[in-house]
């Protein structure tokens, strides 16, 4: 069964099509990718997924339900987490306190535990802090745990941005062009994280990638996205020599 199916999903901004008849459907346990041209439409896509806009037609299911026109916390709630394109940590705060935030979605203790400091809020502070040191392992950030997230290296902010997410317990994580800005070593090393997470947790994973050679080497299966459209669908290979996608990337070229 489809964990997330989209049905002719639009976005109109004043007359411009952002996404347009979009049909995605991405099957528990997929590696997705979600690749096109600059200003395809792409986060746009992230953002109709997590209820940051509401689109002007068509329907997202969500594990079977619809969730067009439920709020952003809402839609986190129900198992979907994302990464921002641009960083978006809590830069004062502790690598190890970003995380522990985003716990706080799923604590069992309630705020008036916390305020009372009663046994249960302890117990409750204890287990989260022991999860989100679980996600720092993963992520190689154990020895940076004390350390404020505004002064760790790109690279490393990337990752803790995925750890805060995968704290949420997603079903279904959505990544936003997560190797920008790293090195090619980074860049490998962090595709072979987001595989071992995927088998791990038994998660699925839209990833939205610029770079088609990346996006060729992990995921299953590909959309391509070229004006609001999906212009092509495919695995790897098919995607790969596809006219219609040679011609959208080569035409990114001559403009830029
Ligand atoms: N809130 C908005 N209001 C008006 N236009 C918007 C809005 N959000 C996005 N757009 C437009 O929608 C189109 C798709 O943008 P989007 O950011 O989704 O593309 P993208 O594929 O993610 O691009 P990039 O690879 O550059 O991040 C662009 O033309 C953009 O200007």
């Amino acid at each position: 069964m489809a964990l997330l199916e989209t049905k002719n999903l639009t976005i109109q901004f004043g007359g411009l099509k952002a996404v347009s008849n979009c049909n995605l459907y991405l099957n528990k346990g997929e590696l997705i990718g979600l690749i096109g041209p600059n200003g395809a439409g792409k986060t746009t896509v992230f953002n109709l997924l997590t209820g940051v806009y509401k689109p002007t037609e068509g329907d997202i299911l969500f594990d079977g339900k619809s969730i067009v026109g439920m709020k952003p916390y809402q839609i986190t709630q129900s198992g979907m987490a994302r990464t921002f394109q641009n960083i978006r940590l809590f830069g004062e705060l502790s690598v190890l306190e970003n995380v522990m935030i985003a716990y706080h979605f799923h604590a069992k203790h309630s705020v008036l535990d916390s305020i009372l400091r009663t046994p249960r809020h302890f117990q409750g502070e204890k287990e989260m802090r022991e999860k989100a040191m679980e996600f720092l392992k993963i992520f190689k950030l154990e020895h940076r745990v004390n350390e404020r997230a505004k002064n760790l290296p790109y690279g490393e902010q990337r990752r803790l941005e995925i750890a805060r997410a995968m704290a949420t317990q997603p079903k279904l994580l959505l990544l936003d062009e997560p190797a920008a800005g790293m090195n090619p070593q980074e860049t490998l090393e962090l595709m072979n994280m987001i595989k071992w997470i995927r088998d791990q947790f038994h998660l699925t994973i839209l990833l939205i990638e610029h770079d088609m050679s990346l996006v060729m080497n992990v995921c299953e299966r590909i959309y391509v996205l070229d004006y609001g459209t999906v212009i092509a669908h495919g695995t790897p290979a098919e995607i790969k020599n596809n006219p219609k996608v040679i011609e959208a990337y080569l035409g990114e070229e001559v403009h830029h």
